[in-house]
């Protein structure tokens, strides 16, 4: 090895240093920056020395592309990394946030208040592990997960990427990290990056701090509190994330009691990195800079300067990275932004890289691309499903339940918009950004899990919105209606009335009318259920955003399991109530954190 960077034998920190005594100013602003994959010319990658590149929701090499075409892609940008005059790799982000979602083919796990539900840490280690092996497959060494908001209004559009209401839930489950990243041996430094080997990925905890807890669940909006509160409720997670070596940490969008936490050197700086010891790099959101001035984007060098300033360390552009460049090299060179500040955000950024194993394997494993999808994964999904199933009612009478259902049934009546859709079942986040209706990618939806599970001699009626003379019929046993909320994402999903969408009162409504009726509601969130519609339903199940393993229903309804998921949040009454979390003192739920039933414990 002819330099000491090169040499995998030498210490992390050696390298680094000797790296970074060889970068030019541009060379070193190159690596701050991310740039979105529809921008990235090989030119771009390697005259600039790009430090990173990200697909965006839903941007794909092309339509259905599988984890090799994946591949193919982001080894092309990497070559052209390597061309640069010091050859530093890149590293690829994608939003892999429950399963490697945007790739076709890819195993679609339950977002993450499902996860909550299960209250399972090593089953969402073990989710981490599964969803870090179907990345690299796909060539790529870094996702944007976990979220580890803690949402407290369920009317914020982002409540199904947060795994609780309750701080205690989401900091059991950022074992996802050591799951995506790997386990830090013992003894390894508090707050240092870590990346096992090459069937990990570098993971990001988002979006700190506070993104969870905005005014009325505005998405992007303020959160107001004390410090003391945002520590205790929201900044929690991040320790255990932090403890368990996460490499990377995006800031959020939103702010703190009106600062715009992109632009708070005290969260950023003085508690992120100095009191919490965060060794790893602050990424920005997309385009959060250019939300740092009024009116949007007018002075991008005064947006530049108060974030970098503030403690942010890569920047997600995404698109105008010549400018980017520009104005950071000239806000160095006039004194606004220190070179010690970019020598720390390199050197932050240079660290990961190298702790990830970039340098001596920065090209694809395609030994992995059998895993894709793979059975046990599909499996470990299925499990994931089963253990996040909530029963909030069995039987009108408690003392003659429900569930579990008759698979020897003569006739059963399957409804409602969410019985066949495997794009509402999997929610945002899905093959795009904001997630599509239909078949929209491999996996079985709950009709088809339903007509698996049932015995040879039982007929299924299939109805969306069943006819009158369906309803009419005398010779149908019982009915399954699921229904739900279509997929959103952001700012699409915030909501205040949290109606359930499609007129699925209505259907829930005329089929339990006529017949014992099951209720599988597919939904991110909680949503209004007057009491005179629940007293017409026999059974009600919370399913949340399941993914692509709808056999995990059928599982639990016929009774192969039995239900083990609790709230993971409050289920209110009326959107009057909100923001309504446990322990408030005026709590009065329809259903409390923490409930749910059981075939065996009532
Ligand atoms: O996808 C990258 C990030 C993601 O990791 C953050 O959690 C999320 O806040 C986020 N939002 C955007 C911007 N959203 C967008 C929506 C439609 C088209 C293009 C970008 C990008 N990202």
């Amino acid at each position: 090895f002819n330099c000491i960077y090169r040499n995998p034998n030498e210490p992390v920190e050696a390298r680094v240093k000797d790296l970074l005594s060889r970068m030019t100013l541009k060379e070193k602003v190159g690596q701050m920056t991310q740039i979105e994959r529809r921008v990235s010319t090989p030119d771009a990658i390697r005259d600039f020395s790009i430090g990173s590149v990200l697909s965006a929701g839903g941007s794909v090499p092309f339509e259905k592309a599988l984890s090799s075409d994946w591949a193919d892609m982001v080894d092309g940008f990497q070559r052209s990394a390597l061309e640069s005059r010091l050859g530093i790799p890149l590293i690829y982000g994608i939003d892999a946030v429950h399963g490697n979602n945007s790739v076709y083919g890819a195993t679609i796990f339950p977002h993450n208040v499902g996860l909550g539900a299960t209250r399972d840490a090593d089953l969402v280690k073990r989710i981490g592990a599964a969803t870090a092996l179907e990345v690299r497959a796909s060539g790529i060494h870094y996702t944007f997960a976990p979220c580890v908001a803690v949402c407290r209004d369920p009317r914020w559009g982002r409540c199904y990427e947060s795994y609780s209401e309750d701080t205690e839930i989401v900091r059991k489950m950022t074992s996802i990290v050591t799951g995506l990243q790997g386990q830090p041996p013992q003894g390894y430094p508090k707050g240092y990056p870590f990346v096992l080997g090459r069937n990990n990925t570098i993971a990001c905890a988002k979006h700190f701090v506070g993104d969870g807890g905005t005014h009325k669940g505005l998405n992007e909006g303020n959160t107001i509190s004390s410090y003391d509160d945002l520590e205790r409720i929201h900044m929690a997670p991040y320790l255990n994330c932090i403890s368990d070596g996460v490499s990377t940490v995006m800031a959020s969008y939103s702010s703190w009691n009106g600062s715009k936490l992109h632009a708070d050197r005290f969260l950023l700086t003085e508690i992120l990195k100095d009191k919490l010891g965060f060794k790893g790099f602050v990424i920005s959101d997309w385009e959060a800079l250019d939300q740092l001035c009024e009116p949007r984007g007018a002075d991008y060098r005064f947006c530049i300067s108060s974030a970098v300033n503030a403690g942010i360390d890569m920047v997600m552009v995404p698109f105008r990275y010549e400018q980017f460049v520009k104005d950071l090299v000239y806000l160095v060179e006039h004194g606004n932004i220190s070179m010690s500040r970019i020598d720390d955000a390199v050197e932050r950024i240079l660290r990961v890289k190298f702790v990830s194993g970039l340098f001596e394997h920065p090209f694809s494993d395609r030994s992995l691309l059998d895993m894709v999808g793979c059975k046990l994964h599909r499996d470990l999904a299925r499990e994931a499903v089963r253990k996040s199933l909530v029963l909030l009612k069995n039987g009108k009478d408690s003392r003659k339940p429900f569930l579990p259902l008759d698979r020897k049934a003569k006739r059963i009546l399957v409804a409602g918009t969410h019985a066949d859709d495997l794009g509402y079942q999997c929610g945002g986040w899905t093959a795009t950004w904001d997630g599509r209706s239909g078949r929209i990618t491999t996996g079985t939806t709950v009709l088809e899990a339903i007509q698996k599970a049932v015995g040879d001699d039982t007929e299924i009626i299939y109805e969306q919105y069943p006819s009158a003379d369906t309803l009419a019929r005398e010779d149908i046993s019982f009915a399954i209606v699921a229904v739900g909320e279509g997929p959103y994402a952001e700012f699409r999903g915030d909501n205040l009335e949290l109606a359930i969408p499609f007129n699925g009162t209505d259907v829930i409504s005329s089929v339990a009318d006529r017949l014992p009726t099951l209720v599988i509601l597919i939904s991110g969130r909680p949503l209004t259920l007057e009491p005179w519609l629940l007293e017409k339903m026999d059974a009600l199940v919370a399913a949340w955003l399941p993914g692509s393993e709808g056999e995990g229903i059928a599982d639990v309804i016929f009774g192969d399991y039995d239900f083990e998921g609790l709230l993971p949040v409050s289920w209110f009454k009326r959107v009057e109530q909100l923001p309504m979390n446990a322990l408030d003192n005026s709590y009065d739920p329809l259903y409390p954190l923490g409930y749910g039933l059981t075939y065996n414990k009532g």
